[in-house]
């Protein structure tokens, strides 16, 4: 991927674990490597469709003088997270702080950490089938649109489905979301049941009705096996209500196990379940 580099900015700033560097301050070197496509800024010599550096740089020297840490540590996560939130098109950051004046009492030339952090691709699957379905899956809606680590990019149509995998029940609801997320695999988890458990979601019956059920279909091509997260989701290539909104939002994404798309996944099951609640 394309990107900008800026090298050892110089920062004034109060970052440190001993008294003496939280009040007098001293000088660090920030370096970020900015991971944007660059083609069509490039392409159109337009500045509108890449990141101004001078604005990047602005907020670097900014932020980092008003929000002193103890550790470089933390003043580069949260450096890394802040610029990923307040400029849109740089879709990943790698980011080094050089601390040339750490009190150690030894010549040193720097210390520096050094981090990557990125924006991450989630596939959600969603359903209900009891109560106002429809009221519980736009308020799991409105509940991510609201979280600043997520970016909501895509919505399926809403699908109206018969009940998969034996237990009787009423009819469901389903579709699929795709967001770009800040949250690691199991923050994601925790957020979801959280959504779920405002739902008034209860766990009693396997596979059994539900308000609300959210699942991580994809992280990235992350592929996971615990107890308490499986991924990609272990069922989702053999589930009509959740195959054919995945092959709408994306139909030529691999699955990171089954290596075939999600549309020839989808092509390779039976549907007959499925229709159009609202697109
Ligand atoms: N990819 C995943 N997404 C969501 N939950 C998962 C995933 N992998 C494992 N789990 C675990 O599954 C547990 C049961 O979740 P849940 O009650 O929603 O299952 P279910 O919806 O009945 O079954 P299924 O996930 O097959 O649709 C959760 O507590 C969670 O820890
Ligand atoms: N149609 C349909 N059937 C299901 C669903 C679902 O979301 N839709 N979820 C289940 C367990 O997660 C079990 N069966």
């Amino acid at each position: 991927m394309d990107s900008i580099i800026i090298k050892d900015l110089s920062v004034y700033a109060y970052h440190g674990f001993l008294p003496e560097e939280r009040k007098l301050g001293q000088n660090f070197y920030i370096s970020a490597e900015l991971f944007v496509d660059l083609r069509s800024a490039g392409m159109h010599d337009d500045i509108s469709q890449t990141v101004n550096y001078a604005a990047v740089c602005g907020f670097i020297n900014e932020y980092t003088r008003v929000h002193p840490a103890k550790l470089i540590e933390t003043a580069a996560e949260q450096l890394a997270e802040q610029i990923l939130l307040s400029f849109p098109a740089i879709e990943e950051v790698s980011l080094s702080i050089k601390k040339p004046s750490a009190p150690i009492g030894l010549p040193l030339q720097y210390v520096s950490v050094k981090i990557n952090r990125k924006w991450h691709e989630a596939f959600i699957a969603f359903g209900s089938n009891i109560g106002n379905r429809e009221g519980y899956i736009n308020y799991a809606i409105e509940e991510l649109r609201h979280v600043v680590r997520i970016k909501l990019e895509a919505v399926s149509p809403f699908y109206a489905s018969t009940p998969y995998g034996g237990v009787e029940q009423s009819n469901f609801i389903n579709g699929a979301l795709r967001l770009s997320t800040l949250l690691l695999p199991f923050e994601l988890l925790d957020l979801l049941q959280k959504i779920e458990r405002g739902a008034k979601r209860k766990r009693d019956i396997h596979w059994g009705p539900r308000t609300l059920d959210l699942d991580i279909l994809l992280y990235d091509d992350e592929i996971i096996n615990n107890d308490k997260l499986i991924l990609p989701h272990p069922d989702m290539a053999n589930r009509d209500f959740v195959m054919k909104p995945m092959a709408q939002l994306v139909p030529q994404k691999l699955h990171p196990v089954l290596n075939k798309s999600m549309q020839a996944l989808y092509d390779a099951i039976p549907h007959d379940q499925l229709h159009i609640y609202r697109s």
